[in-house]
């Protein structure tokens, strides 16, 4: 029994406890099977049981059980395991004299056992979601900046063809060289994970912009060819239109269209200035957000199989001249595996996305859904919502130096006790309107539900997309 032994070998378990938990659990489950008495009682008993073993094997961080935080909660299952076994020991019993004087008492004992089952059973996700949030903090922080793990396609041999979509040109290094003035140092307007983005002009007069895929990038190949293969139908308006691509030497280059008013997160967070509509408006931002949950709509659902963008975040939001959002940086989706003969792509998974962004029930299961991407767009709405960055950095107490937030854990707390106000971005208009603050609370609530640690409890993106256009009605109005 597999479940037993991972917890025989939990010693963490075993100490935070006080018992050997994996043993009195599997004799509980037995006894229960050949009780005389009281059988229902026993069978529920040891669902309950059995609901807690498979509880435990998530508490085995040794260092954060020795916390009195982690412990304090715990107190007494030891005990109570070991009353519960009792009693069902004492189920086994079949006398006369037993059924007359207990059967009263053993009912009560029932019913209090039970209650206490069920009290740890609330406890333990909940301290196992602390453990995992400390964890993922602790990942996140070791990451170097703007890193992000990427999954890697099986398909990244070179010989496999590359599909080119019409519309999608193949340059020669040197156009893409002639374009970006050799890439010049006056040309680079940012720099990611995957390689650095330089502004171009091509011979035809179009503005773009060119990714040279950095030469140590990680799977740099699949980083080409999923942009190549994930191709947005043209007329969407919400994406940033892949215009060529370049393979040649040892250079990866892809071409889009040139985005002049920058992204999502230079404008909460950055460089641009506070006149900028993004800034200083609650509608233009509601706009910003609903156009890119209807880029993510259209991966989630015009795919088949559907596309998980995989690493939805405010600086792969970007604007275009008048201010339209448009999503960028398909070089890191994944085909969605939904069934039998629907996958094109089979990918090896490793951790996706960026720290602050992350999906927690992902980083935990290493299963990836669209609502892996719900999780990350809801990151999205709180910074637009607190003008925050998704990590807030701010100075500690004297010894402490630097101390670092989520923001989810920051927000989400404060909105949820209704006080949206408290977190609301300054910037935009110190006194919003009640219709405002009527569309804000739609934008909140609906990140509320899109950040739900339980995948399954998310909306879908359609949903999102409807609420986020009832939000920009009211600020509208
Ligand atoms: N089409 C574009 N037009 C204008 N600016 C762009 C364009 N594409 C990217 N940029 C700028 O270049 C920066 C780097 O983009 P890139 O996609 O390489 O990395 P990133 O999305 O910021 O991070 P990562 O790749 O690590 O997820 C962006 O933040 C943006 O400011």
């Amino acid at each position: 029994m597999a479940l037993w032994a991972g917890l025989g070998q939990a010693a963490t378990v075993a100490q935070l406890v006080g018992v050997d938990a994996g043993g009195l659990i599997s004799l509980i489950t037995q006894a229960a099977l050949t009780a005389r008495q009281n059988k229902k009682a026993c069978e529920q008993l040891s669902r309950r049981v059995h609901m807690i073993a498979d509880l435990l094997p998530h508490l085995q961080e040794p260092e954060l059980m020795r916390r009195p935080e982690f412990q304090r909660p715990l107190a007494g299952l030891g005990d109570t395991l070991r009353e519960a076994h009792d009693l069902v020991m004492v189920c086994q019993r079949k006398s006369r004299f037993y059924r007359f004087f207990m059967s009263g008492r053993l009912a009560d004992k029932f019913r209090d056992i039970q209650s206490r089952l069920d009290s740890y059973l609330l406890v333990v996700p909940f301290i196992s979601y602390i453990a995992l949030t400390h964890n993922l903090n602790r990942i996140c922080d070791s990451l170097p900046q703007n890193h992000a793990i990427l999954p890697s396609p099986a398909s990244t041999s070179q010989s496999h063809p590359i599909h080119v979509w019409e519309g999608v040109a193949r340059f020669t290094l040197a156009e893409i060289a002639a374009a970006s003035n050799s890439y010049a140092f006056f040309t680079k307007v940012g720099k990611g994970t995957s390689g650095t983005v330089y502004r171009g002009r091509l011979r035809d007069g179009r503005d773009v912009a060119i990714k040279r895929i950095s030469k140590t990038a990680q799977d740099r190949e699949m980083v080409l060819r999923t942009e190549l293969a994930v191709v947005p139908h043209p007329r969407h308006s919400h994406f940033v239109r892949l215009l060529g691509w370049c393979a040649e030497e040892d250079e990866r280059l892809l071409v889009t269209e040139y985005m002049s008013n920058g992204s999502l997160h230079d404008h909460l967070h950055g460089r641009k200035p506070p006149s900028s509509p993004v800034t200083a408006s609650w509608k233009t931002r509601v706009e910003v957000l609903l156009g890119a949950s209807r880029a993510i709509k259209h991966l989630h659902r015009s795919f088949v199989p559907s596309v998980i963008h995989c690493n939805i975040k405010s600086s792969n939001i970007l604007l275009n001249a008048s201010w339209t959002p448009r999503l960028s940086d398909l070089g890191f989706s994944v085909r969605h595996e939904t069934g039998e003969g629907e996958h094109h792509y089979q990918y090896q998974l490793q951790v996706v996305g960026k720290g602050g962004y992350i999906d927690p029930e992902y980083c935990r299961t290493g299963r990836l859904t669209p609502a892996t991407d719900v999780y990350s767009f809801g990151v999205v709405m709180l910074e637009v919502l607190t003008g925050r960055p998704p990590v807030i950095t701010t100075r500690g107490e004297e010894e402490q130096g630097e101390v670092q937030t989520d923001l989810v854990h920051f927000a989400l707390p404060l909105i949820e006790a209704g006080e949206l106000d408290k977190v609301l971005d300054g910037r935009p208009e110190p006194r919003p309107t009640p219709m405002k603050i009527e569309a804000l609370q739609w934008v909140a609530n609906t990140a509320v539900v899109c950040l739900h640690r339980q995948s399954i409890l998310r909306p879908r993106i359609s949903e999102v997309v409807a609420n986020l256009e009832t939000a920009l009605r009211l600020a509208t109005g």
